[in-house]
């Protein structure tokens, strides 16, 4: 028996969010899955304990199926931690070929997005796969010399490729940004010495002003958002829905106020978790 904790993660050994597991809850067991549905399901199903799911990237912008899937599964799923991870990204061959020989390169759609000027430079074709690590495992599947993967370093040695060109990445301070999921919130008991974060989620009534009036309530309440996100309400018409993150744990009181006032202005409000703020993240000025 190992009281190992079992973290899912989406895409094959060798991928960033495996990366993201292996440091944010350490000594775990990371658990391979095909897709991000999979991942929540797991952890919904208790497959799983947790699991490291993407949510943003400094260069390519919001991961917006993990948002979706964040509020599908509200209630039976908290966000639990966050943790940041500087993206190195290298272009990966087999054995015997050369960087001028490659003509394509697979991998995450996200990971294309972060490297597509390099890409275009170099005259290699971006092909889109289901995650970085499963775009260096084909590459080694398939043994051609003309085609190469968008992966990390870690990629390489779990799938016996080498590196033909290494920090790829448009910009050089590529981060991506991690959440933690359990299924259950972390619980204060007190008022912790961590700095905490909040994210939540919001529907406002079509009308003028509604969205003013409810960013109002944090600005009045003196709650600081480090992000706003909106997307489709998926009903009828022109609608949207607003993810928020903002300063603070969802005990404290200006935050209770704010979310109080926020009631009033919305159709609904689902906290989707109060947790440490990453360490990194609070060097960062993210302020909106
Ligand atoms: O494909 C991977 O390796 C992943 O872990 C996914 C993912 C993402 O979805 O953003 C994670 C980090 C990088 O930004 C690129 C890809």
């Amino acid at each position: 028996m190992t009281d190992r904790q079992r973290v899912a993660f989406q895409g094959e050994p060798g991928a960033y969010s495996e990366e993201a597991s292996l440091l944010s809850v350490p000594g775990c067991e990371p658990v391979p899955l095909p897709s991000l549905r999979d991942v929540f399901e797991s952890v919904a199903n208790k497959h799983t304990d947790l699991a490291v799911v993407p949510v943003e990237n400094s260069q390519a912008g919001s991961i917006h199926e993990t948002y979706d899937l964040l509020l599908e599964y509200a209630g039976k799923i908290f966000i639990r931690g966050e943790h940041e991870l500087r993206v190195r990204h290298c272009l990966l061959g087999i054995q015997d070929t050369e960087l001028d020989r490659i003509n394509k390169a697979y991998s995450h759609p996200q990971a294309l997005a972060q490297a597509a000027n390099w890409l275009r430079a170099h005259n290699i074709q971006p092909v889109a796969y289901y995650d970085t690590a499963g775009a260096a495992k084909l590459v080694s599947e398939l043994q051609d010399p003309t085609i190469a993967a968008v992966a990390s370093r870690r990629a390489a040695e779990v799938w016996g490729l080498r590196v033909l060109a290494a920090d790829i990445e448009d910009n050089k301070t590529n981060r991506t940004r991690f959440v933690i999921i359990g299924r259950s919130p972390v619980v204060h008991t007190e008022q912790p010495s961590e700095e905490g974060k909040t994210t939540l989620v919001f529907s406002t009534p079509n009308k003028p002003g509604a969205l003013y009036h409810a960013l109002g309530c944090f600005a009045k309440n003196n709650v600081n958002l480090t992000k706003i996100e909106s997307r489709p309400s998926r009903g009828e018409g022109w609608e949207y829905i607003f993810y928020v993150d903002c300063q603070g744990w969802v005990t404290d009181q200006d935050l209770r106020r704010a979310l109080d006032c926020l009631n009033e202005q919305s159709r609904w409000v689902k906290v989707l978790g109060s947790y440490p703020k990453s360490v990194d993240e609070a060097n960062m000025n993210s302020g909106i």
